[in-house]
């Protein structure tokens, strides 16, 4: 099998260069204008869609959720084909619906393999090539799922076939290397022995009356979900020609993360014989804990603890190729909890060693072991963009396999390199990935063109990215998307709105990707100017970078978000008037404090969605350890630094009209936030509307939702808008 690093090693040795420039200095500019002059626009031309008759419908909401969403590849044991989900949403249904595609990587036409579906997901071709699993909640053969469960079908035509009927559904799945069995997830209860035994366990749970929840469990809700009560994540084992499942936990005090337990949370050793996953060792749960390895036997069914250090948190384990190695990733949590995730090795002597700790960059799962098991393959963020890196394990170099926009996610078969990428510019698409020439250029050859009629009605402005000094006379990165038509590097022309869209995390990124809820371009071609800063604390700048903000939050923050749109306002195009902040979850919180600490008039609206306003209410959320480590204290030990870092504290000065968005299924940053704000506004007087949903959680994920959503948020900064006498042109 060749390995991708022998078929692309000039690209490799090239894009190291490209890698480990990543410290040096990114251009500066004195000025946005200087930056914008300096700024490249590699990225920013590139929207390479089919020449269209009349490109001119205005990229709204309802165009947005038109688009087909396509997700992460996987690909035949040849590499000549990809299994992908796609998904399909009906706005005035409200409604949508995932099924499977076949792409060849050698031309051909897409073909949809599955139909009937409501949501066939997580496609997985079998090692042997002959069937791709998935999962589904379908209405077949006679029976209705009502948990998701495990189907397979033949790639080359046939009928999918359900191949559990598990009281309580799958999670997520792996094929074994014999294409005979397959390792799945299910929550069990785990005093329970037998398949009959959960059965009834799940008739009791139906046929319960009371709707209490009732528990003892410091970790018991998920994001938008409590966890099913007296039930824990078990790995089991399913015989596909006999329909036999184990569970492999049974009697064992073992369980698979709470939190989300996914096919990169185990994985299966080349022989078939053990799986190595990734557990909490504590026997209280809580979602920051410290998780450790472990491998089951199969034959034996006994289980070892393979790694296990208090200090650290190790997940994403993942055989190599010869079985001898484990890769996973390691995260140093005892010398601070946002040490960074890096990859390590472990051996079958039972050493392991962190392989990337010179690499300032995280390794994001899954990993993948290079075909000759001398790389390991995995996405990492880097400014902004997420690309595609092979780590080279003797070397401990990190090569640039593809570069970014946005790498998603990527699948590699018998030396075929498949991604999924997006941009500002472009929803998830599939590509290969080629080098080629002298110089071993990357070269992406698409295989499915599935939203290119659709785009090709819209015109999409031009985005860029630039550099200022922001906090501390430290190099802030910013993006700007401008609106359709408009080119800064043009004079003339009249004022244009600007629009600070503020990330969430904060330990996230904006840049180069497509967003399907804070659509960049759905917002630029409302005639905005979408500024996107990557304020002190964003992920992709390095740890020191990230960890700047620990203990402190908001102060640097804030000082980014100002400097940026102090620049912005002394550019010919932008509108004093006409200034707004927009940000989501901890970029709700940023535009609470900004209304709190910043005089009125400064920004005209402010949009809070889903934001933190007070941290002590916030310990009823499902990360009430997590933000206690990030403002350094407990509420109850030290009120005055929680304090300091709180939007409430600074109530009696909210100046800006605000319009408050929440979900009551958000359990990261519950309702009662949003409610606060809202009524704290109200009672002062200060303009302020709210919208609040009854079934969404931290995002809006429904169409029809999401289109009032863009309604609500447009309306608002419009009436709040008082235009200058002269627009731009060219909108
Ligand atoms: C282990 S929990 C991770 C919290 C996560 N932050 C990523 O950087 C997150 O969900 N952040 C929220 C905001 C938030 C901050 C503090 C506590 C709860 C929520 C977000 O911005 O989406």
């Amino acid at each position: 099998m060749p390995a991708v690093k022998k078929k692309h090693s000039t690209a490799t040795a090239k894009t190291t260069t490209k890698a480990s420039a990543k410290t040096a200095t990114p251009p500066v500019a004195k000025t946005v204008a200087g930056a914008l002059a300096k700024t490249s626009r590699k990225t920013t031309g590139k929207a390479a869609r089919p020449k269209a008759a009349a490109a001119s419908r205005p990229f709204d909401v309802d165009a947005l959720w038109a688009l087909d969403r396509v997700g992460a590849p996987s690909l035949s044991p040849d590499g000549a084909q990809a299994v992908v989900p796609v998904t399909r949403f009906d706005m005035e249904k409200n409604h949508g619906s995932t099924s499977l595609w076949l792409l060849s990587t050698l031309g051909g036409q897409p073909r949809a393999l599955t139909h009937a579906g409501e949501k066939d997901g997580q496609p997985r071709w079998s090692p042997q090539g002959d069937r791709i699993a998935f999962i589904a909640r379908r209405d077949q053969e006679g029976a209705k799922d009502e948990q998701p469960q495990l189907y397979v079908i033949p790639p080359d035509g046939g009928e999918a076939r359900r191949v559990t009927r598990l009281p309580f559904g799958v999670e997520s799945f792996k094929w074994f290397p014999d294409g005979k069995r397959l390792a799945f997830v299910s929550w069990v209860v785990p005093t329970l022995k037998g398949q009959p035994a959960q059965d009834r366990a799940r008739q009791a749970e139906k046929d319960r009356k009371e709707s209490a929840y009732v528990t003892e469990e410091g970790f018991y809700r998920f994001w938008d979900h409590s966890l099913p009560m007296g039930r824990v994540p078990h790995l089991h084992e399913l015989d596909l020609e006999t329909g036999a499942v184990r569970d492999l936990f049974e009697g064992t005090p073992y369980e698979l993360s709470r939190a989300e337990p996914d096919a990169d949370t185990f994985d299966i050793s080349p022989d078939g014989r053990r799986i190595v996953f990734s557990f909490d060792p504590a026997e209280k749960k809580v979602l920051e804990h410290r998780n450790a390895l472990a491998e089951v036997d199969l034959r034996s069914g006994r289980t070892q603890v393979l790694l296990r250090d208090g200090d650290w948190d190790f997940t994403a384990p993942v055989y190599s190729h010869a079985g001898h190695h484990i890769a996973f990733i390691a995260s140093h949590q005892g010398l601070k909890h946002t040490m960074p995730q890096q990859l390590a090795v472990l051996d079958t002597h039972g050493h392991w060693a962190v392989l990337s700790e010179d690499w300032d960059q995280e390794v994001a799962a899954p990993l993948r072991w290079d075909e000759d098991d001398l790389g390991v393959i995995f996405c990492a963020e880097d400014r902004g963009r997420r690309h595609l890196y092979r780590f080279d394990v003797k070397t401990l170099h990190a090569f640039l396999l593809f570069e970014g926009g946005h790498a998603g996610a990527f699948a590699l078969e018998a030396g075929t390199l498949v991604v999924l990428h997006d941009s500002v510019q472009f929803p998830p698409r599939v590509c290969v990935v080629d080098h080629e020439g002298e110089a071993d250029e990357q070269v992406l050859r698409r295989i499915e063109s599935f939203n290119d009629e659709a785009l090709a009605a819209h015109r999409f402005g031009l985005h860029e990215e630039l550099w200022y000094a922001g906090a501390q006379d430290e190099l802030v990165q910013m993006w700007l998307i401008y609106p359709p038509g408009f080119d800064p590097r043009k004079k003339g022309g009249g004022k244009l709105p600007l629009m600070q869209l503020i990330h969430g995390g904060p330990h996230t990124a904006m840049g180069d990707s497509w967003h399907w809820r804070w659509n960049h371009q759905a917002m630029a071609a409302q005639g905005y100017v979408v500024a996107c800063v990557n304020y002190h604390g964003s992920s992709s700048f390095g740890h020191r970078f990230a960890d700047s903000i620990t203990h402190r939050w908001a102060e640097l923050e804030l000082q980014d978000i100002e400097t940026a749109t102090d620049l912005l306002l002394k550019q010919p195009w932008a509108d004093p008037k006409r200034v707004f902040a927009t940000g989501g979850s901890y970029g709700g919180y940023m535009v609470a404090w900004m209304n709190g600490h910043l005089p009125a008039g400064r920004y005209q609206a402010y949009v809070c969605h889903a934001g933190c306003f007070d941290w002590q209410a916030m310990f009823a959320n499902d990360a009430y350890h997590w933000h206690a480590k990030e403002l350094g204290a407990w509420y109850w030990d030290d009120p005055a630094k929680v304090a300091s870092q709180n939007p409430v504290s600074a109530a009696g000065h909210l100046n800006t009209p605000t319009l408050v968005i929440h979900g009551q299924l958000d359990y990261r940053v519950p309702d009662a936030q949003g409610l606060a704000y809202y009524n704290t506004l109200k009672a002062q007087g200060v303009a302020a509307r709210l919208v609040w949903f009854p079934d969404e959680n931290h995002w809006v994920m429904k169409p029809r939702n999401s289109r009032l959503w863009y309604g609500e948020f447009f309306d608002w900064l419009k009436r709040h808008d008082a235009p200058s006498k002269t627009r731009a042109k060219g909108r």
